[in-house]
C-alpha cells in the first residue's frame, strides 16, 4: 500500500503575495488560546503565556516565505542539501506589552537581534509618547517583525515604522495578536509596503481607544499591574 503524502510547502515569495498585505490566521489553537486571553478572570501568569504561544503561532505564518539560500551541512552520516535563512531578521517589541512577544519569537528565530523601542499612549489623547530609542546609525537588519500584541488606532505602529524605514530596514512585518479594524486600515493607508500578521481582527474601538471585545490592557495583564500603570 502506498502511503499518501500530504507536502507543507515551504512559501517562496510571490508577486501577488503583495495584493493581500493583511494575514489572518485561521487555526483552532489560536481560536482556543483567544478564550484565553480575552477571558477578563484569566491570571496574569496564564494570560503571558497565552501571548507567548498565540504570539509563535502568529510568527510561523509572518515568516513562511523569509527568502533562503541552498547550502550543504554534513551530518554524521553524508552530506546534506538543505536552506539557511538569506536574510537578516530583527526583532522590535513595542514596550511594554511586545516584550511578551519576543521569547517565543527567539524560539523560531535565535539568531535574531532585539531592538526594542518604548513608546505608551497619552491617556487622553491616545497618541503615542516615544520614552525609549537606541537603535544605531546604521546595522539595520534586512527583515523587522515589529511585535505588540495590540494594533489599536495604530497611533504607535505608525510611530514605528517611520522610525524603522529612517533607520533603513528593507521590510517590515507587523505581528499583532489583536487588531482594530480601524487601526489595520490607517497602517496600510500610510505604508502599503508593510505586512500585517494577526490572530483575530476586532470591530471597533470604544471612547478611550481601546478594542471591543479586544482583551483589556495587553501590558497591566502581561505584567500584572495596575489597569492604567
Ligand atoms: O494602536 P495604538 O492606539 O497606538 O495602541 C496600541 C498600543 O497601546 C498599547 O500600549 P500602552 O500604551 O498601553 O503601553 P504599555 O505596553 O506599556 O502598556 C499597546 O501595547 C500598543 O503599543
Ligand atoms: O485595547 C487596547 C488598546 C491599546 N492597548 C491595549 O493594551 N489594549
Ligand atoms: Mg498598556
Amino acid at each position: 500500500m502506498t502511503v499518501p503524502t500530504i507536502e507543507i510547502a515551504h512559501k517562496e515569495p510571490q508577486e501577488t503575495d503583495r495584493v493581500s498585505p493583511l494575514t489572518k490566521i485561521e487555526h483552532p489553537l489560536i481560536e482556543q488560546h483567544l478564550c484565553t486571553v480575552r477571558d477578563q478572570s484569566t491570571r496574569s501568569s496564564e494570560f503571558r503565556a497565552a501571548i507567548g504561544r498565540l504570539a509563535m503561532l502568529v510568527g510561523v505564518y509572518a515568516t513562511e516565505d523569509l527568502l533562503t539560500r541552498p547550502c550543504k551541512v554534513q551530518t554524521p552520516i553524508t552530506e546534506a542539501d538543505c536552506h539557511e535563512l538569506a536574510v537578516r531578521v530583527g526583532l522590535v517589541p513595542i514596550l511594554r506589552a511586545g516584550l511578551g512577544m519576543v521569547e517565543p519569537l527567539q524560539q523560531l528565530l535565535p539568531d535574531a537581534a532585539v531592538w526594542h523601542l518604548g513608546l505608551y499612549r497619552n491617556e487622553e489623547t491616545a497618541e503615542p509618547v516615544g520614552y525609549y530609542d537606541k537603535l544605531p546609525q546604521r546595522g539595520a537588519p534586512n527583515v523587522a517583525l515589529v511585535l505588540d500584541p495590540m494594533l489599536a488606532t495604530g497611533g504607535s505602529v505608525d510611530l514605528v515604522i517611520r522610525r524603522l524605514i529612517r533607520w533603513g530596514v528593507e521590510e517590515i512585518r507587523i505581528l499583532s495578536v489583536i487588531a482594530a479594524q480601524v487601526g489595520i486600515d490607517r497602517v496600510l493607508r500610510d505604508f502599503p509596503q508593510v505586512k500585517i500578521y494577526v490572530a483575530v481582527v476586532d470591530p471597533h474601538l470604544n471612547d478611550q481607544s481601546f478594542i471591543v471585545p479586544g482583551l483589556g490592557d495587553a501590558g497591566d495583564r502581561i505584567f500584572d499591574t495596575p489597569q492604567g500603570a
